[in-house]
């Protein structure tokens, strides 16, 4: 069995990637330019030695909250987010193998033939050997959000941080979509967040980090660079952390 015991000796992060980040200008699926530009990034970071666990959202295929409203079951909806979080990740693992990055997609329900079954000691061990690991379909329940697979995973990984990659840049006093007179911020505590109720992520993501000390970044995965920027650095968008 691998061993999780080797200290961890690069940097180790956690990116979300929300499923429309991967839209483009495109109304639904998949824009594969914004694919490959963004799996060129994340093979920069690998170059630079850090490693990379993914997580990869639905919401540019489909979401089990907007089918129950349209008079599906949600449990059945949810099934078919995750399903579309899997579809995503095996386009993000193509993208990048096609540059070269060993990649991995390990998820949350079993997909024999398809992809691997998630196991952290292996996951660690792949990281560790540079290769990139892609945790699918969410946390492999429903009402749950890939968002709290990220918070999950990131602590489970014991990532240095969860990068969520966006498409706005940063965490606003309010919805910038729909106030334009929102201010953006650079840093917040979780409790900050909490109490002005900004609705960038949901409570059970947000507490769930809080509680295990994980800060968060939110960035904006449309401008060119600022992956590699929020890792090297530590700037772009905002940081959220407990004090
Ligand atoms: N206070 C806020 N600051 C920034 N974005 C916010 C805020 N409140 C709500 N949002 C929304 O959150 C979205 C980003 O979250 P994300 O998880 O990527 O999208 P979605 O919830 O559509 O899957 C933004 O597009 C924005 O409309
Ligand atoms: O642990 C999880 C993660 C996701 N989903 C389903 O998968 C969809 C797509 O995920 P999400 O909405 O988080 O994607 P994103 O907004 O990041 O694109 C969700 O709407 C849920 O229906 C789920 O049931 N359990």
């Amino acid at each position: 069995m691998p061993s999780s015991a080797p200290a961890k000796d690069r940097n180790r992060i956690l990116l979300k990637l929300s499923g429309e980040a991967l839209m483009g200008a495109e109304p639904f699926g998949i824009d594969p330019s914004i694919l490959d530009r963004i799996a060129a990034e994340i093979k920069e970071l690998v170059d630079k030695d850090v490693q990379v666990g993914v997580v990869i959202g639905g919401g540019n295929l489909f979401r089990g909250e907007k089918l129950a409203k349209a008079g599906m079951n949600r449990v059945a909806g949810d099934h078919m987010g995750m399903l579309a979080t899997v579809m995503n990740s095996l386009a993000m693992q193509d993208a990048l193998e096609r540059l070269r990055v060993g990649t991995r997609v390990m998820s949350a329900v079993s997909l024999t033939g398809v992809c691997e079954d998630y196991d952290r000691r292996y996951a660690l061990r792949f990281m560790r050997e540079g290769q990139v690991v892609i945790f699918t379909a969410g946390t492999g329940n429903p009402f749950f959000t890939t968002d709290t697979a990220a918070c999950l995973r990131g602590i489970e990984i014991d990532a240095d941080v969860i990068l969520k990659a966006t498409k706005v840049d940063g965490v606003y006093s309010a919805d910038p979509n729909k106030d334009p007179e929102a201010v953006r911020y650079d840093k917040l505590t979780y409790n900050e967040a909490l109490e002005k109720q900004l609705g960038i992520m949901d409570l059970t993501a947000f507490c769930l980090a809080r509680d295990h000390n994980k800060s968060i970044r939110v960035f904006n995965m449309n401008k060119p660079g600022a992956l590699i920027k929020a890792v090297i650095e530590g700037s772009e968008g905002t940081l959220i952390s407990c004090e």
